[in-house]
């Protein structure tokens, strides 16, 4: 027992720390200047911090959402945040020609693409699922099939750059959380279809990055608006998590977590002791504030 605790568990605590920081290059805002990145979901939330963390690098940014008078601002302060360019184009991903429109447009204006951050989502509800099969047959048009119509559209001028594909999911999209079923089911969607293309093309040693992000509660205007009181964690900074973001995609990772503890940990719980999480899970929400419809 001694030896074990003394020297056994120090030396596989050693091994495994070797092994995940030996693997790692450090992140340089420089690795994104003159890069061409499409954000989509860039008017407002995590997306809108995105590009302007990608203007202060330097990049060539195309943002995409419905709304264009906000689009109109986010692409001002990039401007003025130093983008190397920084342009819009408007619509609904609910539409699949759309979302290949996007792409068909960072060819002409930005002669090409480095990365594809796919990071928009439909409205939902946070409460109990209604029953409504339209909305859910709606939300995967917009958080699910709209990502593969993008990725297939990019994926050539992808391969020319060696570039990346970002797909922004969730927690909810490794773990079933109450409230939000239409919402998960599309993020455990995109968790499968990412997943194995990334194995695809590295069996065809196609040189395309695929990093999926898994994300905590973070503090955006809608996901507050929804969730702040009947959640009892304390939500993320969008700034922090924006960069975490980038700096995953930069670094071409598989997935990243963020925070990472507070993500990493109860994935873990999840494969050993599922019906402990799930109570923990159940045990977070303070479901008295839930709206009543
Ligand atoms: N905030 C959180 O707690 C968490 C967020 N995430 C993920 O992070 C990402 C960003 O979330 P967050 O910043 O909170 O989201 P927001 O609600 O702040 O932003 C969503 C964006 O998507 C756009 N959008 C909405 N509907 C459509 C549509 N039909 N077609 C095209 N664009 C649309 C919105 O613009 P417009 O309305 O103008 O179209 C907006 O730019 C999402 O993928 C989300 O799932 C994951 C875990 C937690
Ligand atoms: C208990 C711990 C294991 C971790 C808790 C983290 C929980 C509370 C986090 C993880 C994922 C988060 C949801 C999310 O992904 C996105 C949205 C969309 C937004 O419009 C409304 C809020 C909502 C539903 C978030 C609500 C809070 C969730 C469930």
């Amino acid at each position: 027992m001694g030896l074990l605790r003394k020297i056994f568990i120090p030396f596989v605590g050693l091994v495994l720390a070797f092994c995940f920081y030996s693997a790692r290059e450090d992140f340089k805002p420089e690795m994104l200047k003159g890069k061409r990145v499409i954000v989509t979901g860039a008017s407002t939330g995590i997306g809108e911090q995105m590009a302007y963390h990608l203007a202060r690098m330097g990049a060539h940014v195309l943002i995409t959402a419905r709304t264009e008078a906000k689009l109109q601002k986010v692409i001002t302060r990039c401007l003025e945040l130093g983008a190397a360019s920084a342009q819009y184009v408007s619509g609904s991903m609910e539409d699949e020609a759309f979302a290949e429109h996007v792409v068909k447009e960072a060819e002409l204006l930005l002669g090409g693409l480095d990365m594809l951050i796919l990071n928009h989502v439909g409205n939902s509800y946070f409460n109990y699922f209604d029953g409504d099969v339209g909305h859910v047959q709606k939300l995967l048009k917009i958080n699910f099939l709209s990502y593969v119509a993008m990725t297939v559209s990019a994926l050539p001028r992808l391969k020319d750059s060696r570039g990346s594909i970002v797909v922004v999911s969730s927690m909810a999209g490794k773990v079933g959380f109450p409230f939000t079923a239409p919402y998960s089911a599309t993020k455990f969607a995109l968790d499968g279809f990412f997943s194995s293309l990334r194995q695809e093309l590295i069996i065809q040693k196609v040189d395309v990055s695929i990093t999926l992000c898994i994300l905590g509660f973070v503090d955006t205007e809608s996901a507050m608006k929804a969730a702040s009181d009947v959640v009892l964690v304390s939500p993320a900074p969008k700034e922090e998590c924006a960069l975490e973001i980038i700096k995953g995609g930069a670094l071409r990772q598989r997935e990243i977590y963020y925070k990472y503890a507070a993500t990493k940990i109860p994935l873990l719980i999840r494969d050993w002791a599922p019906e402990l999480l799930d109570y923990l899970i159940r045990r977070s929400y303070n479901v008295e504030n839930l709206k009543k419809n």
